[in-house]
């Protein structure tokens, strides 16, 4: 096989899978292949990988992925790798192994040290890192590795240990050691980067109790940071794009101008608006986050995390078993002209954006003698939606302005009962694209971008493309009598668990 035929492979490193897509100049996917890998909760609320197999599926699924079309790593002109964002990975960088398993981003473990931090760093830790202090983030992860594992404090001490999120675990796997780089998105997520000057923090380095010599080199989302190894491609192929999932689905979707906002209804629902050069700290309890970093170009961008979205349908399906399959739900809701005055505040891990809330709980309020389980369906579709228009409402006050429309892509938004219901209640264009890969296609183009494969943002916007749109077709009584009720049963949820 000659060095004619060129594509791009994007690695999807996932919370549940490790993925690999190969792309063409037009965008269109060429290939793919997934594995699903284990999960660990040896604690409640304690959520862990195993490092060496996030590795190994994501190698097989790249090698499987270009072995399938009969190409090889000379077809390859260049990989991006995006990836589940906070995960926390710390290995001995003479062993290359890890010195315990990552810690996931859902893991909770860490949530009584992050309260204690609250009071006196709250401000300037938002200022600096632009998030919310949460054992969401990658830093007191460390610090619980630092201060629990045997030995690895005094090993860090004598700069023995390297810490990485999943992409600086990967290059490193990839590049047998050589490269130790991470991109500013996923140093972002790790409440050790200033976000306005681009650098590790020595005053956060310090606060966490990390030192500065198991972090790695932050780069751009999109340049050459280095050549695969030849153990596993039988050529080398550049490695050059990386950014964190949601940071990679925004760039796919195309959101390259401030303002532009797309949401991503999967497990949860994440919600991202592109803010341009501006990194707005938000008033209203949203994360301040780097979109990308292209050449010198730094684009800032407001999230919110809904932490319960199509998990709420999984409920319904897994605990409730009112629904086979997660798509029966939209047939389900529309037996029902409305949801008879039931509201669902999916709550069942505490709340996330803008409520931040660990201890609300699922609350299901409005039910009479006539409830039916269609009425139940609807409200759960109608608290995704409501969820979400939460965030986008704090967005819309941070930067003053109405978003004009709203992008979305995972799996529920294959649901056009649940799209029609955004659009309503957001009184926004709800627009779905017809590739809905966009977070691999996004680290597809960082990467492409990097290599010449595409030429400029300009090239790219051409091969994104709408699939259908859904307009707003509630009133705006209506829509204020929904919201006021949805905000009422929200105030119910909170400070249940204690
Ligand atoms: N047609 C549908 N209507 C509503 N929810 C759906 C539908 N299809 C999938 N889902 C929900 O979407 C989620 C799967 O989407 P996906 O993007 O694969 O999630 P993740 O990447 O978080 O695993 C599941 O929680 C599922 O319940
Ligand atoms: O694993 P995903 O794709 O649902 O993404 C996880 C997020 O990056 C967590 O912040």
């Amino acid at each position: 096989m000659g060095k004619s035929k060129q594509y791009i492979l994007s690695l999807d490193q996932g919370t549940t899978s490790s993925r690999a897509i190969l792309f063409d100049k037009k965008g269109k996917i060429i290939n793919s292949a997934q594995k699903e890998f284990k999960q660990y909760y040896p604690k409640p609320g304690w959520v862990e990988h195993d490092p060496k197999e996030i590795w190994s599926t994501q190698a097989s699924v790249a090698a499987e992925c270009i072995a399938k079309e009969g190409l090889n790593g000379l077809n390859i002109a260049g990989i991006g790798i995006t990836n589940q964002r906070e995960t926390t990975v710390v290995w001995d960088a003479s062993t290359n192994k890890p010195i315990y398993n990552a810690i996931v981003w859902q893991d909770r473990r860490t949530a009584k040290y992050c309260d204690s931090l609250k009071e006196k760093y709250t401000e300037v830790i938002q200022k600096k890192t632009g998030l919310i202090i949460d054992a969401y983030f990658s830093a007191s992860k460390i610090h619980w590795i630092l201060e629990n594992v045997k030995g690895a404090r005094k090993k860090a001490e004598k700069g023995l240990l390297r810490f990485g999120t999943i992409d600086t675990w990967l290059i490193w796997q990839f590049t047998r050691g050589k490269a130790y780089v991470t991109d500013v998105t996923n140093a972002s997520r790790t409440m050790l980067f200033n976000i306005h000057t681009l650098e590790w923090d020595e005053e956060l380095l310090k606060i966490f109790n990390i030192p500065k010599s198991m972090l790695p080199e932050v780069k751009s989302s999109s340049e050459i940071y280095a050549q695969t190894a030849t153990t596993l491609f039988a050529s080398k192929i550049p490695i050059a794009g990386i950014a964190g999932d949601q940071q990679a689905a925004l760039f796919g979707q195309m959101c390259t101008k401030s303002g532009m906002v797309k949401n991503t209804y999967g497990t949860g629902c994440f919600i991202m608006m592109n803010t341009g050069k501006k990194a707005i700290i938000s008033q209203h309890q949203l994360l301040t986050t780097i979109a990308w970093k292209i050449g010198d170009n730094v684009n800032y961008a407001l999230e919110g995390s809904v932490f319960v979205a199509g998990a709420a349908i999984q409920w319904l399906r897994d605990g409730l078993g009112i629904i086979k399959k997660a798509h029966h739900s939209e047939k389900i809701a529309k037996e029902v002209k409305d949801n008879g005055g039931v509201v669902f505040v999916p709550a069942l891990t505490g709340l996330g954006a803008p409520y931040w809330d660990q201890y609300a709980r699922g609350t299901l309020v409005g039910i009479t003698r006539g409830t039916q389980k269609g009425h139940i369906v609807r409200a759960t579709l109608e608290a995704i939606a409501l969820q979400s228009q939460d965030v986008i409402e704090a967005m819309q006050a941070d930067i003053q302005m109405q978003a004009k429309e709203l992008r979305v892509d995972g799996g529920a938004c294959a649901n056009n009962l649940l799209m029609q219901t955004q659009s309503n209640i957001s009184n926004i264009d709800v627009i779905r694209p017809k590739i809905l890969e966009t977070t691999a296609m996004g680290a597809a183009f960082l990467a492409g971008l990097a290599v010449g494969y595409w030429s400029d943002i300009d090239e790219i916007n051409k091969i994104w493309k709408m699939d259908k749109s859904f307009k707003n077709k509630m009133n705006e009584k209506e829509r204020s009598a929904t919201n006021q009720q949805w905000k009422k049963a929200v105030q119910r949820s909170f400070n249940w668990e204690n």
